[in-house]
Order: structure tokens, then sequence, then C-alpha cells
């Protein structure tokens, strides 16, 4: 067939979106949700699918779900657990619930009914249990106290929220007032539900607490989870690793150090030890997460990939012999699956990415869920002596109508004369001897690296459709190239970023196919700083048009962000302490320097960056003169995900980038 279609925004909605899977004990299936959004419903509803390791063909196994998910499979195979808002018996549930259906088919059954709503959960060995995520009311006892009060809640006719907790807002929403994340057991025979923490000082760490928080012994009879004893509460916060046995309700700390902040602990196949994310922010904020292990016959914790400069991600996942485990991790804009071994203190790559961004084992059998530059994500099942075998093909005809154009991985020579990675996506049938268009899209963290990845919302092939030579600089800051390159930045926010991306543009400009007339630049968060950062420093002309979506602006009125512990060791002073190296770091303070017209995108719901500051930008921007334009989304957070946002914000990216194309004027 020919491959000639330009791939669009909508021809992106219409592909499957695939989660996390989730494995039989025996391997043989797993079970992931599987989004299918609808542009003309303006809906994005999810739906459970089996799929298997062995080469059979995929299966729906929920359907009158919105978003069925957070699918696992119980320890003895004979049911599939996940959570979700459905219909029962009439009533809708106004929280989320745990639901079980048999993985042969049937009906999707909601067990109890927990007032305060299910979050991540885990299973019981023995099946018949789950431990989940609860926003409780901690001085309340019992379940029918807890539902009483949340219904007072749910009914009150005042709006306002009061807090005094560090943090009172996170991300898109509020802190629950009055609420704590406590662990609940749900008993799937009663649907009765305990709360185990209940009359203790005891909650998981308050910034979207999830599954990955804590973890069930294989015997079942205790659990480990990660306790921040500050009672402030912070988002840079040192938590502990604790241990509760269930029978007699005892809690035990394993480890704990006012240095050391641990997370997603993992009990051993046999118990006998916990592994966990340490990151030793005493010594530095930006050190990466290590691994960390814990060991019941001495009580000791060390750090066995101290040697090792990546950052391991949850989950942690042991390897049956208690020998190694399972992770993934970054490097140089890839992210891989590793295997570490413990008493080798080493890690080897068990599946390349592209971008890993899932995966289970279940005996013997790996799967995987990853994506590429020029996929969206797939599964793959690993086994043992075979070639890896992909689960599912539910985007291959889609994107068969689609030629989207070459990725390359090159590397410049950027600031501190560093070796800095660059991604260029060219357009379908590029042709080398054509002038073309450059856009940068520049990545946001500043801790984060795109590479060989795709991406929902920036997604480069949509972006090299248009014609445009898309690049993305991996700036000194970005993760994946080791410690010392994440923290050069640090103290500097800007400088060195500016550098590699100017570096990045004199290499493009030396090539015969850019058309010099036509450079442009976008980025979203600390990649919308550095568009408006480069507003006021580099050349007037330099670059055609900007496009700023949801930027940092005012770094001292970015106080009211939902991370300012971490900002503040980001750039080595509190704005009132330090004024002037606060200043010395915000596009703000370079306004009288502005001169390229500019798109500015924000949304209400951001408080990671709040709508104020895509406001300050455009109101200096409309001040001072320089052409314009502000798309504002009243629903919409950090990100534009529903699917007419989505295409009303990539018409907007589109018109901009063509108003000034200066071939055209
Ligand atoms: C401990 S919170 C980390 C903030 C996060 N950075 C990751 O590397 C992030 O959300 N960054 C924003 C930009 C930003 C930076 C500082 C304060 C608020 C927002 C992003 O680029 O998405």
């Amino acid at each position: 067939m020919a491959r000639h279609k330009p791939f669009t925004i909508d021809d992106l909605w219409r592909l499957a979106r695939i989660g996390a899977p989730s494995l039989s004990p025996d391997g043989a299936q797993a079970v992931a949700a599987v989004t299918r959004p609808d542009m003309a419903a303006n809906r994005s509803p999810a739906s459970l699918w089996l799929f298997s390791t062995l080469g059979g063909r995929p299966r729906e196994l929920t359907r009158c779900g919105d978003k069925d998910g957070a699918p696992r499979f119980s320890p003895l195979g004979d049911l599939v657990g996940f959570v979700a808002r459905r219909e029962q018996e009439g009533a809708k549930d106004s929280e989320p619930q745990f639901y079980v259906i048999p993985p042969d088919g049937g009906e999707a059954r909601r067990v109890g009914n927990v007032a305060t709503g299910v979050g991540g959960f885990k299973w019981f060995p023995d099946g018949r249990r789950i431990a989940f995520v609860s926003w409780v009311r901690p001085g309340l006892k019992g379940a029918a106290a807890q539902a009483k009060a949340h219904q007072a809640f749910t009914e009150r006719k005042e709006t306002g929220i009061a807090s005094d907790a560090e943090i009172v807002r996170f991300w898109d929403h509020m802190i629950p007032m009055d609420r704590v994340p406590h662990v609940l057991v749900l008993d799937l025979d009663t649907g009765r539900s305990t709360d185990l923490f209940e009359g203790t000082p005891y909650e998981l760490t308050r910034f979207e607490p999830d599954e990955s928080c804590f973890d069930i012994a294989p015997d079942g009879q205790s659990l480990v989870f990660a306790w921040d004893p500050d009672p402030a509460k912070r988002t840079d916060s040192r938590p502990a690793i604790v241990e509760l046995r269930l029978r007699g309700k005892r809690f035990q700390t394993l480890a704990q150090d006012a240095e050391w902040g641990f997370t997603t602990p993992a009990y051993a196949p046999d118990g006998e030890a916990v592994a966990f994310r340490a990151c030793h922010r005493g010594q530095k904020h930006t050190m990466p997460q290590q691994l960390g292990l814990w060991r019941r016959e001495d009580g000791v914790w060390e750090v066995p990939s101290a040697n090792w400069d990546h950052e391991v991600q949850a989950p942690l996942h042991w390897e049956d012999d208690g020998q190694a485990l399972l992770f993934t991790a970054e490097q140089r804009g890839r992210q891989h699956l590793w295997r570490f071994d413990l008493p080798d203190r080493r890690a080897e790559v068990v599946v390349e990415g592209g971008w890993v961004l899932a995966f289970d084992k279940a005996a013997g059998t790996v799967v995987t869920l990853a994506d590429t530059a020029d996929h969206p994500a797939r599964l793959q099942a690993h086994l043992p002596g075979e070639d890896v075998r992909r689960m599912e093909h539910l985007n291959d005809r889609a994107l068969a109508a689609f030629e989207l154009g070459r990725t390359e991985e090159v590397w410049i020579t950027g600031a501190l004369g560093d070796a800095v990675q660059v991604w260029l996506h060219y357009p379908p049938g590029f042709d080398p001897k054509k002038k073309h268009p450059v856009l940068h899209t520049i990545h946001g963290g500043p801790h984060t690296a795109p590479g060989d990845n795709w991406h929902w919302r920036w997604n480069n092939k949509v972006f090299a459709a248009q014609g445009y030579v898309v690049a993305s600089v991996n700036y000194h800051g970005s993760s994946s190239f080791g410690h010392a390159f994440k923290d050069s930045i640090s103290h500097r926010w800007g400088e060195l970023e500016l550098q590699d991306i100017e570096a990045a543009t004199d290499w493009l400009l030396s090539k015969r196919w850019v058309d010099k007339r036509r450079v442009f630049a976008s980025g979203g968060s600390y990649g919308g700083y550095m568009v408006a950062w480069m507003n006021g420093h580099c050349a007037p002309g330099r670059y055609a048009a900007y496009i700023c979506h949801a930027g940092c602006y005012d770094w001292t009125a970015m106080f009211a962000d939902d991370c300012w512990p971490w900002t503040g060791d980001e750039m080595g002073a509190w704005y009132w302490e330090d004024p002037a190296k606060i200043a010395s770091q915000s596009p703000h303070a370079f306004a009288s320097a502005f001169s390229t017209p500019t798109l500015v995108v924000h949304g209400a719901l951001d408080y990671r960056v709040p709508d104020a500051q895509g406001f300050a930008y455009y109101n200096t921007l409309k001040a001072r003169g320089v052409p314009a334009r502000m798309l504002w989304f009243p629903d919409e957070n950090h990100w534009v995900l529903k699917p007419r946002n989505s295409r009303q914000w990539h018409q907007a990216f589109f018109d901009w980038l063509t108003r000034y194309d200066r071939v055209k004027t």
C-alpha cells in the first residue's frame, strides 16, 4: 500500500493506548487496560484486554466500564482485579471501587463499597484479600464513621478548602481536606474493609500515593511501606521504610536516615529482605534514586547500586531466586529493562528500549510495554530461549497508512565542551536538496529526557508531518546522562541549557537543507521556561516565533507552585534571601529584550505552573508590543488531555507557526 498520508493529530487520537500489563501466574497471558479515545464524543474510555504470550489473539475482557484501569491478575490466576467507577444496580460509583472479573469471561462484580474510594492495590497471596490505598479521615474509627463523614463532606454547601499543610495542592488537585492516605484491606468474601493505619500516626506519602508505596510479604503476614516521619510532609521529605506485622498490629521501622529518602519497598521472595529506592537527598537534592536493600538477618540497610550512575525506577521486581531485581532505568535518551545482580552489584540490560514503560514477569516469562519514536507502546513477550514475540497488533493497520519520517540521534558539542545528544525527526519524504523549516521541541523537567520514545502530547511525528525537521536537545540538566550532567545546571538555570540549544541551532543552520528564516522553538513547562528565556537572550530574528506551553516565567511568583521546596534547592536560594540570584535565572527579568512573536498556552487547573505565569508572560509581550496570542483552557491542567482540546491546541500551534513563516510573507 502507498504510505503517503500525512500523520495528523486526528490520526494520533485514533490509535489505541495500552496500559501497564499484569501477567497471569503461569505467564501465559497478560491483562492490560486499552484506551480507545473518541474524538467525536470527546472521551477516552478504557476497557481491559487479555493478551497471550504464546501467540493467541487478544480478547476484550470488559466492555461497559467508562475507564476500567489498573488490572492485576490474582495470585491464583482465577480473577482479574481492577479499579473503576461503574454503574452497578442502577447506581454509578461516586468514588473508584474495586472490581473482579474471571479471566475466562463473565460479568465484572464490585467488591464492597469503600466510601473514600479505592486507589492503587495489591493482592494478598491467598487471593481472597487486597490491600489498597484510600484517603481517610485519620481521627475516625471504622468504615461506617468514614462513610458518614465522607457523605457529609460531599454534601456540604461550603466550597472552601482549609489546610495548614506544607503543600496544599499537588499537580491538578487539592490534597484532600482533613484526609490522609492509608492502606486498607478489603476482604473479597465479606466485602468488608479495614484500615490498617487507623489510630496510628502512619500514613503513606501524600503526593499521588499508589501501590508502589507498599508491599505485602510473601506469607501475607506483614506489610512494608514508605512513611515520612516529618510532620511537615513536604515533597522533599526523607521517608523511612516501616514494616507492619498484621497479627498484633506491630509497627517496626526497618530503615530510616535523616540524610536519605526511602520509597517503593518490595519484599524479597522469602520475605527476608526488602528492596527499596534510596535517594541521598542530604548530600544533594539532585542525587539519583538508587537501589537500597535491608536484610532481616542483621537489620542493616545498604545501597548495592552505589557505583551505578543511573536512576532506579519503581516498581522493583525481585527475581524468584532472590539474587537480583528487575526495574527500568533511563540511559542516554532511552529506557531499558535492567536486571541488577545483588551478589555482583552489576546491572545488565534485559530488554532494550526504545522506551520500556512497564513490565511484568511470571513463571520465567517477561512481558514489556515499550514504545519507540516511530511506534506507540507495544506489548511483547520474552520467553526464555525464544525470539521476542509481539502480543498484539492493535495499531499496525492504522499506522500502515502513514510514512512517519526518519528519526536520527546526533551528538554535538554543547556547553562546557560536553557532548550533547540531539534527536532529529525528519519530515516524511525529506529531501536534503530542498530547504526545510526547523522546529525545536524543548523538553520539560529539567530532569527528563526525550529520545527514542513516543509522546502522546508532544508527538514529534505529528509535528514532522507538517514539514518541519523537529529537533529535541537533551540539554545539560537532562536525565539519563549521569548525575554530573543532571546536576550541572543547579543554581544557574537557563545558562547551560541555552548554550546547548543554541549550539544545536548553529549545527542545524550549518546544514544546507535548513531554511534559515524558518527556525522556530516550542516547549512545555521547563521547555516553556526555556523559550521565554530565549526570548530575552537570543538575537532578535534568530527564531521566527516561539510557542510557550505552561512555561515557568517568573521564579518569584512561581513560589505559588506545588513543589516549592524543590525549586528552592534547584535555584540555590529563597527569593527573600537572594532576590538577585532568583531574578538572574528568571525570564521575566529579561523582559526588556523580548521581541519574538509568541503563542502562550496555559491550563487553569495547572498547579505545577500556575496559569498566572502564562498570563504574566502574555501581558508583558502585549505591553511591549510584541505579537502574542493566548490560548487558555479552563478545564486542562499542566497537560492538554481532552481529545477536542488537543485538536484545538494543535490547530493553534500550527496556525502560529504558519503565521510567522517568513517564506510566505
Ligand atoms: C520534585 S517536583 C519536580 C518538578 C518536575 N521536574 C522534573 O524534573 C516538574 O514538574 N517540572 C516542570 C517545570 C517546573 C520546574 C520547577 C517548578 C515547577 C515546574 C516541568 O517541566 O514539567
